[in-house]
């Protein structure tokens, strides 16, 4: 299964450095196969050298250049990352980003051959005008997006239970799933107030390939708890 740990705009460098170690030593302590992901902030972006995979959070489709704010392809050489998160919920609805610029933005990490998780999920209002309207609503985040990318992993993540506490049913994470698998065969992780409480029968979940845990995640022993959950449905 796939784990993986958003710490958004959490952890300085030095406590980031603490994390990923803790993190790295139980999964060497228990000799876990799952794949673990951690994207830190882009501050704390660094060479680990570490059974954990470490991501970014974001990155301009570009080598370098004008683009301020923003890093590019030779910084994330720099620390030899070649994971990214793309289309994440609270950059497109807090930061403004579109499917335009992230079709761009994937097809640049695409060609080469980053591992992408590529995030979809809806808003509130979209699920409260029903499953088509909703279903609709989240196929338009495919747009442009190869789903048959060997190096993709989807995660589905409703906007609404992002840092809320409020997650879908487990079985309406279960019917979401299997109408995502059909459009990707992807790995497909869900994401939205998971935390050690629920990971486990989250993870049980038909079509439920591993978490993207947010808040629940900045606990080490918490995340490293999801891992160990894992550990044992696999
Ligand atoms: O990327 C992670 C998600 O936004 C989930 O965040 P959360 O676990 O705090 O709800």
């Amino acid at each position: 299964m796939i784990i993986a740990a958003n710490l958004k705009t959490n952890l300085t460098r030095k406590e980031t450095k603490k994390y990923i170690n803790e993190v790295d030593a139980y999964i060497t302590s228990c000799n876990s196969s799952q794949e673990v992901l951690v994207f830190p902030a882009m501050s704390s972006l660094d060479t680990y050298k570490s059974s954990v995979v470490v991501g970014a959070q974001n990155a301009y489709p570009t080598d370098n250049g004008a683009f301020t704010g923003e890093i590019g392809l030779t910084h994330l050489n720099e620390f030899d990352i070649k994971t990214i998160l793309i289309g994440h919920s609270e950059r497109r609805h807090i930061l403004g980003e579109t499917q335009e610029e992230l079709v761009k933005k994937f097809n640049y990490f695409k060609e080469l051959g980053f591992k992408i998780v590529y995030c979809v999920g809806e808003p509130l209002e979209k699920r409260e005008a029903g499953k088509d309207v909703m279903m609709e609503y989240i196929s338009t985040q495919y747009e442009g997006i190869d789903t048959q990318y060997e190096n993709l992993i989807i995660a589905y993540e409703p906007v609404w239970a992002i840092g809320t506490g409020l997650t879908p049913t487990l079985d309406d994470i279960k019917d979401i799933h299997k109408e995502l698998k059909d459009k990707s065969s992807a790995p497909l992780l869900y994401g939205g107030s998971v935390k050690v409480a629920n990971a486990k029968e989250v993870l049980s979940i038909e079509n439920v390939d591993g978490v993207l845990v947010g808040s629940a995640a900045l606990c080490a022993e918490d995340f490293c708890k999801m891992i160990e959950f894992a550990e044992e449905l696999s």
